[in-house]
């Protein structure tokens, strides 16, 4: 078995994303009222990514934010200090997310926790239109009722793998990669 299996590489991230960008427009029937939101930290960058994509098809400016979900997250230990916690509406920067439609923006989706706390977090903020979701990788292994409305690549994985995202913003290169858990 390999090591270190590469899933999409450079140009299938791109046309991927261009793809959820079209996705995204056809079911939105264009982009008025909707907000991008990427996940810390690697879909930040995918959201800006798709931002500029929908910016280039549409000729319009598409609002974007970023959302750190570590305050929201239910396998949080309960005796952390709140101190470093951000609110989701001082992340958001003000950007209004009542009556919009909402497109979460992650890299991996696996037992959709992430993506919970998340919509907790936007729902503080106010009562979005919708929350969509667009994922780069689908790695299966919902531990709760999630499922993604734009998929980069569905990968069937076990448990024992893990999908991993390189990303130039952060690591200099672009590749989704799966790998063994450290320890299997
Ligand atoms: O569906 P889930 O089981 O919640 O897993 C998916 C999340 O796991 C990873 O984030 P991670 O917490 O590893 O942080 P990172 O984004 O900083 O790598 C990934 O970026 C997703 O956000
Ligand atoms: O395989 C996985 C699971 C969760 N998050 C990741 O980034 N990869």
């Amino acid at each position: 078995m390999s090591e270190n299996r590469v899933i999409m590489d450079e140009a299938a991230i791109r046309r991927a994303l261009t793809r959820i960008a079209h996705e995204i427009l056809e079911k939105n029937k264009g982009i008025e009222g909707c907000l991008l939101v990427g996940i810390v930290s690697r879909g930040v960058h995918l959201a800006q990514r798709l931002a500029e994509r929908l910016e280039e098809i549409e000729g319009v400016t598409v609002p974007w934010g970023e959302l750190d979900v570590t305050p929201y997250r239910d396998d949080r230990e309960s005796d952390v200090d709140d101190v470093d916690a951000i609110a989701a509406g001082d992340q958001l920067k003000g950007m209004e997310v009542q009556g919009k439609k909402v497109i979460l923006v992650d890299d991996v989706l696996f037992t959709g926790r992430t993506i919970r706390a998340a919509m907790d977090a936007i729902m503080d903020c106010g009562r979005p239109e919708s929350i969509q979701l667009a994922v780069l990788a689908d790695r299966g292994h919902r531990e709760l009722p999630i499922r993604p409305d734009y998929v980069g690549k569905n990968v069937p994985t076990s448990r024992e793998e893990e999908i991993e995202v390189l990303l130039q913003e952060r690591d200099e290169t672009d590749v989704v990669r799966l790998t063994q858990k450290r320890g299997n």
